[in-house]
């Protein structure tokens, strides 16, 4: 039998270890149900000690990817994780603006969790002024929000400020991630909606330093959710329960940072019946 399956797009860089980037899409957007297309943008050599090093990719394969996959696919949603500098956020937008994949998540992805570098700082304000106002949800973690918005995020209510100045900047629905809030007793991410709305999203924080790539599977989850056609806000939702599962059902890879168990949701949506 043939299954119509929902289809969506990761548009970011390559993690050789498996455990952020294009490869935390293509497992999170599996593990939903959605089938996962992908435009590379830049190659790391990486893995859970660090990034060892990079490379973008020229501008015309970029440029051919979007086309093969406009050309070909259904795509119902999309996303954008590391995207190097300003060149080469322009050419995504530029493809973004030619090409109708339907809503746009922007994780802006600047720095990974062993602290290298992923986006050159003169991309911050292309990524402001040109990707920002076409995303249909921005998902900063604090650090990203803070270059983003130029404030010091201390406290919820700095939190709160930061979500309504990414807000003005354009994008229809913000959330703030609170994973870098190590003092805390929860992992407390701020969401405000288009309509004005905004609410807390809590959970459990892990004491664990295999967190790698929790940024990206949030932000593909929500595309995945999105291609199927369910609404902003229970994709959000959706996207928070799918990242605590990976972290609270741990798996050991690697020496550092070590990735996330991207199946984890399995037990949880059979315990749970969802
Ligand atoms: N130690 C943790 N325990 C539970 N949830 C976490 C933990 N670290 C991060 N999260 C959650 O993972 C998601 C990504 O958060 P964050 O680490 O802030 O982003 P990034 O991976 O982009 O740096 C958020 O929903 C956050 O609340
Ligand atoms: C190629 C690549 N893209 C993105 C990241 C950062 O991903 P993120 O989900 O923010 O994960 P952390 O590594 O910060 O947990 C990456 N490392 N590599």
């Amino acid at each position: 039998m043939m299954t119509d399956f929902p289809q969506a797009l990761s548009i970011a860089g390559s993690d050789s270890s498996g455990g952020a980037g294009m490869q935390a899409d293509l497992k999170t957007m599996q593990e939903r149900h959605v089938y996962a297309a992908t435009v590379l943008v830049a190659i790391t050599a990486q893995n859970t000690l660090g990034v060892q090093d990079s490379v973008p990719l020229p501008a015309k394969i970029i440029n051919e990817q979007f086309t093969s996959i406009a050309d070909d696919l259904a795509i119902k949603a999309c996303k954008t994780g590391m995207l190097a500098d300003s060149e080469h956020v322009s050419i995504v937008v530029e493809n973004l603006k030619k090409y109708d994949f339907g809503p746009l998540i922007v994780d802006p992805v600047m720095v990974a969790k062993g602290g290298a570098t992923l986006l050159t700082e003169d991309a911050v304000i292309t990524i402001k002024e040109n990707l920002i106002p076409l995303a249909t949800v921005v998902t900063p973690n604090i650090p990203e929000a803070e270059v983003l918005t130029d404030l010091t995020i201390n406290s919820k209510e700095d939190m709160i400020m930061a979500g309504q100045k990414i807000k003005a900047l354009g994008a229809k629905n913000v959330i703030i991630k609170g994973g870098h809030q190590a003092s805390a007793d929860t992992a407390s991410d701020f969401v405000l909606l288009e309509n004005g709305h905004s609410f807390w999203l809590s959970s459990k924080r892990i004491d664990t330093i295999r967190t790698h790539g929790t940024g990206d599977t949030l932000s593909a989850c929500i595309a995945a959710e999105l291609a199927k056609g369910v609404d902003v806000e229970t994709a959000i939702i959706t996207a928070k329960k799918y990242v605590e599962a990976t972290i609270t059902d741990g798996i050991i890879v690697g020496h550092g940072h070590g990735p996330l168990n991207h199946w984890a949701y399995r037990k949880v949506a059979k315990n749970a019946k969802l």
